[in-house]
């Protein structure tokens, strides 16, 4: 297989799970494939014990989407698909069926960069049930990823307090399209480069990069492999000055900076990536003032993560850039994010909407039912809580108490006069026909910082962030509740 922009701009309709492909047949065969259906995606729990999530992803949703359609070799192979007994798996009629399949469903979403919270409706999806159920896994991929990522980035970011972070992980990425998609997804949380080329190429994220030990010890020493790089790159020397002694790594770094001087041209900085590195960093930044390289900057990288950045900031290290690779691309510490994707309303006979709910021992489990959207309320620039609510309330209120999801003790009266409200959910599609203007990845990026502004450094500590709140408006906790209570006595229970 060729690994061009083909391969996430082509159709990946088969890119789902087979149990999507067996219940279409049965609601085909049932008659049901048709009928209208709403979907919410939507996660239950912060990723790395966190207080936020950054939703990412959406652009990769857009194209699956768009690109919707069952093709020739696709139908080929579900034709030619066999049950033990030999049998065809799927009636000749139902590869018809689907052959003339056209993606037709009406998303709301909430644009990539957003914050998000925990039981928020990232996606809401609207339309022919089998189409929806087909869609379940490959939008769950898609978001689940990247909105980990980003987060993941988020925080380093944040960590690293306005210093420039550096995205180094395809190496130990998982994969060629976790790469990729990490790549992307770290951008969009605040890094300011990635050393993945074919990321800078397919997403226009800038990329950038210094050199490896390889380079110096190419060189009989470490003086002349900086006066060759030096030669070969005048206005981007950062040279890596650990290779052998990381002291001396400095003073060749020094001695080439002033032979770069006297030509014109301004050393950038060295990377140091190995050892104590806030030790070597406030050597390397004595030295290199002390010789009038008071601007050179000290490049850091070893296995580094919000954690090890965050002592670093402590320790006083003087490290202006960080290199993150393993920690952010892989989210070490959580390697995915648990959202789902659940029927939350089903259109009936009669043409009426019925909310559904999934009914669980763990209250965390059971779904919120209807058709919903959010608002975020916030004051003076700063987001206050998040309401959600059926479609088609009445949102006039001027004031509400918004009700936790899992734990209906935990109430949070908002009054609304003098606040600003932002509905999370906009149109993506309607009918199938995107309606969406896609932001590019540097104004996705800008969302994403417009967004962590409204929150305060209490949700975005590490250590028992503050929770913000995220409730039901009355109405869709009622709803919710007789909807439990009905579905139990249904059951016997
Ligand atoms: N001052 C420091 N405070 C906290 N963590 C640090 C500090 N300096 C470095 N670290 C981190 O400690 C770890 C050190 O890794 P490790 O024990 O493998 O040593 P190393 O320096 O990589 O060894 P080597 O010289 O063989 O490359 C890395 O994750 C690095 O980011
Ligand atoms: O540490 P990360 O966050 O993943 O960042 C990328 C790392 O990749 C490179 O070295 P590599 O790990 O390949 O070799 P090394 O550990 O021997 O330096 C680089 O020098 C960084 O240390
Ligand atoms: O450019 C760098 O310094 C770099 C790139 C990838 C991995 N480690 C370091
Ligand atoms: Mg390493």
């Amino acid at each position: 297989m060729k690994i061009t922009k083909d391969l996430y701009r082509g159709s990946l309709t088969l890119l789902t799970d087979f149990y999507q492909l067996t219940m279409a047949y049965a609601y085909w065969k049932s008659g049901k494939a048709e009928e209208e259906a709403v979907f919410n995606l939507f996660f239950r729990k912060n990723p790395f014990q966190g207080g936020y999530t950054l939703a990412a992803g959406l652009d990769y949703i857009i194209d699956f989407c768009s690109n919707f359609k069952f093709e020739q070799d696709d139908l080929k192979y579900l034709k030619e698909m066999r049950n033990a007994d030999g049998s065809a798996t799927f009636e000749p009629a139902f590869i018809d069926y689907l052959q003339s399949m056209e993606f037709s469903c009406d998303m709301e979403a909430v644009e990539e960069g957003t914050v998000v919270f925990p039981h928020l409706p990232l996606l809401r999806i609207k339309g022919p049930l089998v189409q929806c159920q087909l869609l379940e896994t490959p939008l769950l991929n898609i978001i689940n990823f990247q909105t980990l990522i980003a987060t993941k980035a988020a925080r380093i970011v944040y960590a690293a307090k306005g210093d420039a972070v550096l995205e180094f992980g395809l190496r130990r990425a998982q994969g060629i399209d976790g790469a990729l998609a990490a790549s992307r997804a770290a951008y969009i949380g605040g890094c300011a480069s990635t050393s993945n080329v074919m990321a800078g190429k397919l997403f226009g994220i800038p990329v950038s990069g210094t050199h490896a030990h390889s380079w110096i010890m190419s060189f009989d020493t470490e003086l002349e492999a900086f006066k060759a790089y030096a030669e070969a790159f005048p206005d981007k020397c950062v040279f890596l000055v650990d290779t052998y002694d990381t002291i001396n790594g400095v003073r060749n770094a020094i001695e080439v900076g002033k032979l770069l001087r006297e030509s014109g041209k301004e050393m950038i900085g060295v990377r140091i990536d190995s050892g104590d590195l806030a030790y070597y960093s406030n050597i390397a930044r004595e030295m290199l003032d002390a010789a009038g390289f008071p601007d050179v900057k000290i490049v850091a990288s070893n296995d580094l993560d919000e954690q090890i950045i965050t002592s670093l900031k402590m320790q006083e290290a003087s490290i202006n850039v960080w290199g993150v690779g393993t920690k952010l691309v892989t989210a070490y510490d959580q390697p995915a994010l648990g959202a789902v994707y659940k029927l939350a309303a089903i259109k009936n006979d009669k043409g009426e909407w019925e909310p559904k709910v999934k009914v669980s021992q763990q209250s965390i489990k059971i779904n919120i039912p209807g058709i919903q959207n959010a608002i975020r309320f916030s004051k003076n620039g700063k987001a206050i809580a998040d309401m959600i609510y059926l479609e088609g309330e009445d949102l006039t209120s001027a004031q509400y108490i918004i009700i936790d999801p899992v734990d209906p003790t935990k109430r949070k009266k908002i009054n609304t006069i003098g606040l600003d409200e932002e509905f999370l959910l906009k149109p993506i599609f309607i009918n199938g026909q995107k309606v969406y203007e896609s932001p590019d990845i540097h104004q996705i990026k800008k969302n994403s910082e417009r967004n962590l502004a409204l929150f305060d450094k209490a949700h975005k500590r590490f250590v028992n962030p503050h929770i913000y709140p995220v409730g039901l408006e009355e109405k869709l906790y009622e709803l919710r509740t007789q909807l439990v209570f009905k579905m139990k006595n249904y059951d016997g229970a």
